[in-house]
């Protein structure tokens, strides 16, 4: 979304790290504007950008390693100051003259920084003589800093962890500043964009959100855009910001593939004929879909079936209109981190997540991705920016193929309606108990098992029903919701009265991992 420079910006040069999504935060949460580039295209993105300052990521290679990543030489040149992490500072060191090695003893986890010197790096809240908490992750290490830097912060088994060059304002630690494990990191970038780069940090969402419309505009142009909206928060951000942008020009389409919540559909399509005056179109693919599932069970069966569905309604409607040249995505950093990894390498398919990201090439289409650079927090204050109510900001998240993946075995439509019962009273207590926002996702899942029950002295032989309910911060990992067993002995009685063909209910504790969220 960023074709046009912002005066006060940060270039953060990418090595691979898994935690340099977490340095672009921090600059945000500091108030300036910043963009997560990997090092191929860092030259270019500094062109464009004209940064006011730059940081290094940390990195999984090693710059011992022949054709291990670089930054730039236009980085060096450029006079502006550096922070460089980590990998950062190894290659940093490496490029300016002084000496990395391996072989040492490897640090993960906490350690303790001695301060040797004053520096505006650490101004008002680090003292020299003290030691200080931070987090380390690294097998190599720097031995011999290039001419002109001197250490100004030690550890055991780095002796190199805070060493800088005042003079051209280059700062590089061994540590990770960006990890919430240092605690006082988010001070230290935040010194690194203020007090020493010069920035002053008055961006934020509002103005995060005048830049995404005006880059939508130029992006755009006078042509048509459709955005797939499920009424999940992102797309309903993206649609939203794309909607302030291009007004007329923006269609959207909300599938109705009969694997929806209760009352999902008709909820999304409420909220945005209220409050917002734009195109929306609602498909009725209930038969389609469900037609085609019926009877199927193979997981990644399902998934490729409403995958292939949702690209042929997309394709109708598009056709119907007359074409669009652009697809629009609420497509966030966590789901872009992963295609951008300098060290790729073959990864095996847990399960093939639905995403339209298929749709553009296969339609010939343009992606808008206005929220590329977000995490999903931070999505949710842009959404409120925007003025979208609550009750979609806080939603948990619901996935594209939605009930079918909750329905482990062949799909019938008796057993989807008995789930999105089930799921409907589960969602209810839950709110009821006060324990929606704190739960990241919840949701019930229809066993393919029938047990003996009895019930009003007669005996019944109906499916069991699972609750999963976890927490997390991206979905990557997670956690199971510790419930207090009141809570779990009131849902299961209410699902198992008030929803007939179901006559026990289980609760999933499994984490992820090894489990993962959903079930298939
Ligand atoms: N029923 C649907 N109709 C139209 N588009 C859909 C539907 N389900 C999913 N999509 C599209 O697939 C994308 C990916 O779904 P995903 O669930 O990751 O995001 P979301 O629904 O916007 O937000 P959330 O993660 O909070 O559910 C959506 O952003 C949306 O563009
Ligand atoms: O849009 C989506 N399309 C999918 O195909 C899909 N599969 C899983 N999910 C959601 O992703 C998160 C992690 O889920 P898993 O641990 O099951 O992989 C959880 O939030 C899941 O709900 C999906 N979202
Ligand atoms: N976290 C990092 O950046 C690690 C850098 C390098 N791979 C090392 O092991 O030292
Ligand atoms: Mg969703």
């Amino acid at each position: 979304m960023t074709q046009t420079a912002h005066p006060d910006s940060v270039l953060i040069i990418d090595f691979g790290s898994q935690v340099t999504q977490l340095i672009g935060r921090r600059v945000r949460e500091a108030g300036v504007y910043c963009e997560i580039i990997p090092f191929q295209s860092a030259e270019e993105a500094f062109h464009r950008m004209k940064p006011k300052a730059i940081i290094f990521s940390g990195g999984p290679a090693s710059v011992l390693d022949q054709g291990s990543p670089r930054a730039p030489q236009v980085a060096f040149d450029s006079g502006l100051p550096i922070l460089a992490i980590c990998y950062g500072q190894q290659t940093l060191a490496t490029q300016l003259g002084g000496k990395v090695e391996g072989g040492h003893a490897r640090e993960f986890g906490r350690a303790d920084v001695e301060i040797l010197k004053d520096s505006p790096l650490f101004e008002g809240f680090w003292e020299v003589g003290k030691k200080y908490p931070v987090w380390m992750s690294h097998g190599d290490r720097v031995t011999v800093a290039p001419e002109g830097f001197e250490i100004i912060g030690t550890s055991e088994n780095a002796p190199f962890a805070i060493c800088v060059n005042e003079a051209k304002r280059y700062y590089t630690t061994m540590f990770h500043p960006e990890v919430v494990h240092t605690p006082d990191g988010a001070k230290l970038l935040s010194n690194f964009v203020h007090k020493i780069a010069g920035i002053k940090g008055d961006w934020s969402m509002s103005a995060y959100r005048a830049r995404a419309v005006e880059a939508i505009r130029e992006q755009v142009g006078d042509k048509r855009v459709i955005c797939a909206l499920s009424g999940g928060v992102d797309s309903s951000v993206a649609a939203l910001l794309i909607h302030e942008a291009v007004g007329e020009q923006l269609t959207c389409i909300l599938v109705d593939h009969g694997l929806m919540r209760k009352n999902e559909a008709a909820d999304v399509v409420a909220m945005f004929r209220e409050h917002y005056n734009l195109h929306l179109i609602h498909v009725d693919a209930v038969d389609r879909f469900v037609g085609e599932l019926e009877g199927v069970s193979d997981p990644e069966t399902k998934r490729k079936i409403i995958g292939r569905l949702f690209i042929e309604v997309f394709e109708d409607e598009a056709k119907k209109l007359g074409g669009a040249e652009f697809l629009a995505q609420g497509t966030l950093y966590p789901d872009v981190i992963e295609s951008v990894s300098f060290t790729g390498g073959p990864s095996v398919t847990i399960k093939s997540h639905h995403n339209v990201g298929g749709l553009p090439e296969r339609m010939n289409m343009q992606l808008v991705e206005p929220l590329r650079e977000l995490f999903k927090d931070e999505v949710r204050v842009l959404g409120r920016e925007l003025g979208l109510p609550e009750s979609f900001i806080g939603r948990h998240p619901f996935p594209g193929p939605g009930l079918a993946i909750r329905c482990p075995g062949g799909i019938t439509r008796d057993k989807l309606e008995i789930l999105r019962e089930a799921d409907a009273i589960y969602l209810d207590e839950i709110r009821k108990a006060g324990l929606y926002d704190k739960i990241w996702q919840a949701f019930a899942v229809l066993l393919p098992v029938q047990t003996v029950g009895v019930m009003g002295d007669g005996r019944t032989y109906e499916f069991v029903c699972a609750l999963r309910a976890v927490t997390s911060v991206d979905g990557m990992t997670a956690d199971f919701y510790h419930y207090d067993m009141n809570f779990l002995g009131r849902a299961a009685t209410r699902i198992i009265n008030e929803v007939r063909g179901i006559n026990r209910v289980v609760y999933d504790v499994t984490s992820k991992p090894p489990g993962t969220i959903e079930w298939e």
